[in-house]
């Protein structure tokens, strides 16, 4: 039985999970050539799944991981309790709908005014919720998080209030005092604060990176310039802990220079009691998160002036704008916008500006543009969810965001030092980088994956936990890994869960004029869809079949792109044939003598370009063999030198 609503579990370091994929292929366009995939640091272009389960590859046992949900149990995944790596399953009570519908009921018990104060509450009505109401995952997720606390509570093991207050200051007389939130965002503007999180699983991702130590890993966010650490510490569908946030808290106070100059640590909770945000002050939070979707107005104040009775700034969450009166009513200052919507789990990078435009509409002065801007500022905005890149930071500093908390993209980093660099927090940083590079999303250090050959749901899921960008699905009869309609319908069904969209993915691909250079116009592709796949997008591989077959295949299955594979033309890569961008396979022109690429390869491929295909693929140089079966051999590509990383991108950027 738990004692407490969360405990310590031994994880497993960090370890490279090699795997049996073969690297077959690069799109000159978009990516570098590597020699090895490692699951959690991919570097690679193509992969093929080669047949075997990519299943597997996630349970393999010497790696200790359990997928916390499959596809087909994604649904259910909310009440399942076999997330939990360490801990046995019965460690976990389980409620029924209703005690945890009553659980989100309580919460509007001291409301004089339920109707107003619950306003904004999904699935209530003037303050009542609607009997047929069915959670949203969020609403499931709080509710089990109160109902935990309870028992806790009742258990008789609970530490008392009191001798929580006593732990704090016990905390910050051995370990320093605590951190303003508001204030450490305004002491960097104009750079963007950064807020770096340690996330090892969600339920909208499963799992992320479960191998983590919180305190390792928060270091090198620290010693890479985030300012703010946030922690999950929610056990069941987040795999966190206390004592996670506890680690990081004290790892960054011994590494850093001074007491105060440590970053500020965040407990990401799903707080709904002065209990837990007392709890948190006493295991070395600085700040706490309020989510304004599942805490009603009155409730929301009072947890906003308790924290704040410790010195504590709190982050109030919003994403609706609904949810922002009320932040505002509740007297918040620290804003943060999720991008996400945590009842359905949709990603949306719009919202954050949106949430922008209403603030400004309502007067609310936030500036981060310099320090004394800042702190003149009631407002701090923050921007939360769903960023990976200097595009997305700097998108949010042109609206006077202050902060940004970054997760996934960080969890799943090879280097998270290199992550945080590449991010230009420093207008400065992203000024050189425009500079040195032509302002292109196309960097040296862009790098897409694609693994191929997936049949499943299941594989699609394990390559995108891994950091695929592109999921192929094969339509080629010939091929072992050949997929029916069906099949395709469910990969691309678990891509867009994981992805959290509903639709096809609609590439930003400009138009190409008359006078608009193949190369040009494959540079700006690249751009659209190294943006677009960031959220992994769904390829269907064709070969030598008719147009109608494609198109049939493209809207019955929802596929995002196709990729041509045969004898057809480079024109039949074009959307309006296919009806979604085409990327089209190029055979790099072998030595009939040596059976090596030929010298002038690069030249020919650039003669045959035209502006029909989204992107270009370089298929294997192995005389009478095609991409996808290549040896592993062929890895060792006899390429001519020049046709490398920097031949790959410049062959794009020369116009
Ligand atoms: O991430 C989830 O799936 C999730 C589900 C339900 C409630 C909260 C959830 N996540 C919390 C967050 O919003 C993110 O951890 C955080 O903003 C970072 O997002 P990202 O950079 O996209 O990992």
């Amino acid at each position: 039985m738990l004692d407490r609503p969360q405990r310590q579990r031994t994880l497993p370091r960090r370890a490279n999970c090699t795997t049996s994929f073969v690297l077959i292929a690069a799109f000159s366009s978009l990516v570098v050539f590597g020699s090895s995939v490692a699951a959690w640091a991919p570097s690679l272009l193509t992969v093929s799944s080669r047949g075997s389960s990519l299943t597997s590859l996630s349970r393999n046992p010497s790696s200790s991981v359990i997928p916390l949900y499959s596809t087909t149990e994604q649904a259910s995944s909310i009440n399942s309790t076999d997330n939990n790596m360490s801990n046995k399953q019965e460690d976990y009570p389980q409620y029924t709908p209703e005690q945890l519908k009553s659980a989100l009921d309580g919460l509007l018990e001291g409301s004089s005014d339920p109707a107003f104060d619950g306003r904004h509450l999904f699935g209530y009505e003037n303050g009542i919720q609607n009997p047929n109401h069915e959670l949203s995952k969020l609403q499931a997720i709080t509710a089990t998080r109160i109902r935990d606390y309870e028992r806790y509570l009742q258990s008789g093991k609970a530490v008392q209030e009191q001798d929580l207050v006593k732990q704090m200051q016990s905390f910050w007389q051995t370990h320093g005092p605590l951190l303003n939130l508001q204030t450490v965002i305004q002491e960097q503007a104009p750079r963007m604060a950064l807020a770096a999180e340690f996330k090892r699983a969600s339920p909208s991702k499963g799992n992320i990176a479960v191998h983590l130590n919180a305190g390792e890993q928060a270091q090198q966010y620290a010693a890479a310039g985030a300012n703010i650490i946030s922690v999950l510490t929610e056990p069941r569908w987040f795999l966190g802990s206390l004592e996670d946030m506890t680690e990081v808290r004290l790892t960054t106070t011994t590494n850093a220079a001074s007491t105060t100059s440590r970053p500020a640590v965040l407990r990401k909770e799903f707080t709904t009691s002065k209990y837990q945000i007392t709890e948190a002050l006493a295991n070395g939070a600085d700040t706490i998160l309020l989510i304004v979707a599942v805490l009603p107005q009155h409730l929301l104040k009072e947890l906003i002036d308790h924290a704040r009775s410790f010195g504590m700034e709190p982050l109030v969450e919003v994403h609706a704008d609904v949810e922002l009166e009320v932040a505002i009513q509740a007297g918040a200052k620290v804003i943060g916008v999720n991008n996400r919507n945590l009842h359905t789990f949709q990603m949306d990078l719009h919202t954050t500006e949106h949430v922008a435009e209403q603030l400004m509409a309502q007067g609310c002065t936030f500036d981060h543009s310099d320090p004394t801007a800042a702190q003149n500022s009631r407002y701090t905005l923050c921007a939360l969810s769903g960023m990976s890149t200097a595009f997305d930071v700097d998108r949010y500093r042109n609206i006077n965001v202050g902060m940004c908390l970054i997760g996934e993209s960080l969890m799943r980093a090879a280097d998270p030092k290199v992550a945080i660099a590449g991010l230009c927090l420093d207008p400065k940083d992203w000024e050189n980088m425009r500079n040195t590079v032509g302002g292109g999303a196309y960097t040296a250090g862009t790098k897409l994956v694609k693994v191929c050959g997936i049949t499943t749901a299941d594989d699609a899921l394990v390559a995108c936990q891994a950091g695929a960008n592109l999921i192929g699905v094969i339509f080629v009869p010939k091929s072992k890994r050949c997929v029916t309609a069906d099949q395709a319908m469910a990969v691309v069904k678990a891509v867009r869960a994981f992805g959290e969209r509903t639709n096809r993915e609609t590439l930003a691909v400009t138009k190409p004029t008359e006078a608009t250079s193949p190369i040009s116009q494959l540079t700006s592709n690249a751009q659209a869809l190294e943006a677009s796949s960031r959220r992994p997008l769904v390829v269907g591989v064709f070969q030598n079949q008719s147009p109608e077959f494609i198109r049939d295949m493209v809207d019955s299955c929802g596929l995002d792109l196709v990729q041509l594979h045969g004898s057809e033309g480079m024109e039949a890569a074009n959307k309006e044939i296919c009806g979604v961008p085409a990327i089209r396979v190029v055979d790099i022109a072998t030595d009939p003598e040596t059976g090596k690429a030929s010298e002038n390869a690069v030249q020919m491929i650039l003669n045959s370009v035209t502006t029909d295909p989204l992107a270009i693929l370089l298929d294997t140089a192995i005389k009478g063999e095609t991409a996808g079966v290549a040896p592993a051999s062929s890895l060792t590509m006899p390429l001519p030198k020049r046709f490398k990383t920097q031949d790959c991108l410049s062959l794009l950027r020369v116009d």
